[in-house]
């Protein structure tokens, strides 16, 4: 955790900017919203007016303009497709001054990458966020580049901690948290939607069983998290010797969800590592 004091004075008048205007920007504008920053401080920029509205409506203003985006803000979230990130960067690079920090969340897009398609010196992170950050339960991991200050990062914690979980690390770990967590999401959510038709196949109306299986995920995680046991802790608490889980979980070790699920961060972690090959060199200016 880091030490670094940040002025919230200072905080409160940054200008946020967003270029993209997907969920990943939406889930992250919610989240600092909630902080001392004022919608007023804020703009989105997206090519097309589709997604524009839900930012209107927290009081976010609105672009189709990326250079007028980064002319007119501070601290930039580049939450485009990762694919994109070239094509966005290069429209902007000749707008990066030394008071901009640029933060890309573009799954695999790594700092080397985006520091090339940048101007020499600039302060760049790379984040990956989750889509819980949509109801403030995100769980993110940032890596500064090399020219970013741990004031910068302080910042960005700061910035961010009513998405949820921010934690700063190497860049290594952020292709490994984009399997666990970024993608892990939906794994979880695979997880419950066959939790709810295992019930709809013993008979309980769907409706019923989606909504109990969204709140056993739920009490679950939070259980996990606030009582800091371990997962195999809990788990035993909850099989009674010779009872209803012991023969549950045995069934799943037999169809093999515990290998299925690391094979599955293992999967996206290198998927995450593949992307980034693919975009760098894409595009570069030098
Ligand atoms: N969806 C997720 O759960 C997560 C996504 N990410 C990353 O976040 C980034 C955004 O993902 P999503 O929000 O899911 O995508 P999305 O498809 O919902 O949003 C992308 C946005 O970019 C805009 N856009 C397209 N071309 C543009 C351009 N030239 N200039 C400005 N805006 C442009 C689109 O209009 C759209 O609003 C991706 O790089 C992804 O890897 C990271 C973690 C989790
Ligand atoms: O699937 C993806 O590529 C993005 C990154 C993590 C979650 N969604």
């Amino acid at each position: 955790m880091s030490q670094i004091k940040t002025d919230p004075e200072m905080e409160s008048q940054l200008k946020i900017g967003f270029i993209g205007a997907g969920n990943m920007a939406y889930g992250i504008a919610k989240g600092i919203l909630s902080g001392d920053v004022l919608p007023a401080n804020m703009k989105v920029s997206a090519p097309s007016s589709r997604n524009l509205g839900r930012f209107q409506e927290l009081g976010i203003a609105v672009t189709h303009s990326n250079p007028e985006l980064v002319c007119s803000s501070d601290v930039v979230f580049v939450a485009v497709k990762p694919h994109l990130v070239p094509l966005v960067l290069n429209e902007v690079s000749q707008h990066i001054t030394q008071r901009h920090i640029i933060v890309s969340v573009a799954a695999g897009v790594t700092l080397a990458t985006l520091e090339d398609l940048l101007p020499f010196n600039s302060a760049v992170l790379r984040l990956m966020p989750n889509l819980p950050c949509l109801v403030q339960e995100g769980a993110l991991l940032f890596s500064r580049g090399s020219h970013a200050k741990p004031e910068d990062g302080a910042l960005l914690r700061s910035l961010l901690h009513r998405c949820g979980l921010v934690e700063e690390g190497p860049e290594a770990w952020i292709d490994i948290h984009t399997g666990l967590s970024g993608s892990g999401v939906a794994f979880v959510y695979l997880f419950a939607e066959a939790l709810a038709e295992g019930a709809v196949k013993m008979g309980m109306p769907s409706a019923l069983a989606h909504s109990i299986a969204s709140q056993t995920v739920l009490g679950a995680g939070r259980l996990l998290r606030d009582s800091g046991k371990h997962p195999s802790q809990l788990r035993s608490e909850v099989c009674t010797p010779g009872g209803t889980t012991i023969y549950g979980l045995h069934t799943l070790e037999q169809g093999g969800v515990r290998a299925a699920t690391m094979s599955a961060v293992e999967s996206a972690t290198e998927r995450a590592r593949e992307l980034g090959q693919k975009s760098a060199g894409v595009g570069c200016k030098k």
